[in-house]
């Protein structure tokens, strides 16, 4: 005789919680003569498309900067986390060099290279100083100039540029290294309304296939209403202020970038 034994349940499968796709507890401090800022920042997001507003001096480029690694000596402390990997621990010592950040940074100007053509600047993320360039950087060169429709002025100057090209450029530059995070300082505000809402367009639609964590700086509604999903607000002297904008876009398969 054969004794069964019922199938003992399994215990429930804990799934275990998604970190943020930003974690930003940071202090910043900068000097300058007879001037002194401090700046408290934190929040939290759980989309992949953030937007940082506030007023004009309240921290938001400072902001941007510390999460690139590009602050200042001492300028900023405290944490900061994308989908829960540390760029910044002081409590651990640890601060990633810029370099080894995997984040990409479109500034506001764009701050294109101005002695270097298209392509050079392009290719600028992915070689080291005094190195021979990766292997495969050619050709991540060539799928992003394709990407961008920027092939037939990969010999220009940036100066020969329109501002919608620089921005692609930019862009181009900035997803080279196949960032784990892309920040974004006003990049459309230097253009024309028109030009604004061409590029803006196009912005969302890269966005939307690159599925990279963003955090966008804007003083533009319709850039938040077009581009972002969480919005945090800096206030001088109170908490920063997180709101839900739009509901999170199905996150779909990611294509390389
Ligand atoms: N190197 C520095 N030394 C001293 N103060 C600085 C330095 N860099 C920035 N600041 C000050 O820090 C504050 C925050 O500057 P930040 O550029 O981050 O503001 P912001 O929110 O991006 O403003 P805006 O919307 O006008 O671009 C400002 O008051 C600015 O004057």
């Amino acid at each position: 005789m054969h004794a069964t034994t019922a199938p003992s349940a399994s215990p429930p499968t804990a799934i275990p919680p998604q970190p943020p796709v930003l974690d930003v507890a940071l202090q910043l401090r900068a000097q300058a003569p007879g001037r002194q800022f401090a700046l408290d920042v934190q929040f939290q997001s759980h989309s992949l498309r953030t937007a940082l507003l506030g007023p004009s001096g309240v921290g938001k480029s400072m902001t941007l900067q510390a999460l690139a690694g590009l602050s200042a000596p001492g300028q900023a402390s405290g944490h900061a986390r994308v989908q829960g990997q540390a760029l910044l621990d002081s409590a651990l010592a640890l601060n990633l060099p810029a370099r080894e950040r995997g984040v990409g940074m479109v500034f506001q100007d764009y701050a294109l290279f101005p002695h270097l053509n298209v392509q050079q600047n392009v290719a600028f993320g992915l070689q080291r100083l005094g190195q021979r360039a990766p292997p495969g950087a050619a050709e991540r060169v060539r799928e992003l100039l394709a990407r961008f429709h920027l092939e037939p002025l990969a010999q220009a100057s940036p100066r020969q540029l329109s501002g919608g090209q620089r921005q692609r450029v930019a862009l181009a530059r900035a997803l080279a290294v196949q960032p784990r995070l892309l920040l974004l300082d006003e990049p459309l505000s230097a253009l024309d309304t028109e030009l604004r809402m061409q590029l803006r367009d196009e912005l969302q639609a890269l966005l939307e296939q690159i599925q990279i964590p963003v955090l966008l700086v804007t003083h533009d509604p319709q850039d938040v209403a077009q581009l972002a999903q969480t919005v945090v607000r800096l206030r001088p002297g109170q908490a920063a202020e997180v709101s839900a904008v739009n509901a999170p876009q199905g996150l779909g398969p990611a294509p390389a970038v």
